[in-house]
């Protein structure tokens, strides 16, 4: 279980109180600017943060950053990499916190880069790589971190926008996998601009408004009322294959008067 409690970063999000059950993915949304990066990274422990933070009924900041990599990972926001490494060795440094023998850690590599299509990147040089390309080995590394076989002991997975710059095909193939995680007890945190892959593949949804916790509730509950208070759009909601769409419309009459 994770508990926030008047959970805070200073100037830029909180108080927040809400708590997450073991293998609940949650989809962090809010416009640009309201608090999704800092919520998280003040949830990993990597930015000074006020209030009560439990995992486990522990604190994390109370934890060595060693003790923490054990128990929970994350993918910060994208930036340009410009690493001349190889590949292996980016994904590799996922596993270096958990001290497992070469073997267990060469297996876990293999599985993960099969189930993330990037077999053939591993001699490759990272800096080398398109932006989405990038990422997805970024986004290895993360999830070796906490890969049921190399990591049991891993409880949560905190991915700030994992989604950005990886095409369909590849965003699909990551949302399986992060519902797998869960299944197998995996928290999993995300923030994601997309309502309707959060909607489809989440458990539940938190929404920030200008740092603070609007929202959070089932992925049934959000819907088109929301979405016009929180980012000023109107949408179309639809129904296709027994899956709910919000399709993007204008921009909602507040936020056009404000521009005149
Ligand atoms: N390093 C920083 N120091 C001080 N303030 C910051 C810092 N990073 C972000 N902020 C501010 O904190 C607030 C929340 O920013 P944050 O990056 O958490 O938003 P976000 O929801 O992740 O936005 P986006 O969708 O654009 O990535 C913003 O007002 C931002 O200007």
């Amino acid at each position: 279980m994770l508990s926030l409690v008047d959970f805070s970063v200073a100037n830029r999000v909180g108080p927040v109180t809400a708590s997450v059950s073991p293998g609940q993915h949650i989809a962090l949304l809010g416009p640009n600017g309201s608090g999704k990066s800092s919520l998280l990274l003040g949830i990993a422990g990597l930015i000074a943060s006020q209030g009560q933070l439990q995992l486990e009924k522990q604190d994390i900041r109370q934890w060595s950053m060693q003790q923490a990599a054990v128990k929970r990972a994350m993918l910060p926001q994208r930036t340009a990499q410009l690493l001349p490494i190889a590949c292996h060795q980016v994904i590799a440094l996922g596993a270096a916190p958990l001290n497992r023998h070469e073997s267990v850690v060469e297996s876990a590599i293999e599985q993960v880069c099969a189930r993330l299509e990037l077999a053939d990147y591993l001699s490759r040089d990272f800096s080398q790589l398109s932006g989405g390309e990038q990422q997805r080995i970024l986004l290895a590394k993360t999830l070796l971190q906490v890969w049921p076989s190399l990591n049991p002991q891993a409880r949560l997975l905190l991915l700030d926008e994992p989604l950005a710059g990886l095409d369909w095909h590849h965003q699909l193939i990551l949302l399986g996998l992060l519902n797998e995680l869960r299944l197998q007890g995996l928290t999993i945190m995300t923030s994601i601009h997309d309502f309707n892959l959060a909607v489809a593949h989440c458990d539940v949804i938190w929404c920030l408004q200008q740092g603070k916790l609007v929202f959070s509730d089932v992925v049934t509950q959000f819907d088109e009322h929301l979405i016009e208070q929180v980012f000023r759009l109107k949408t179309i909601r639809s129904q296709a294959e027994g899956q709910t769409l919000f399709i993007p419309w204008q921009v909602s009459d507040e936020a056009c008067q404000k521009r005149k």
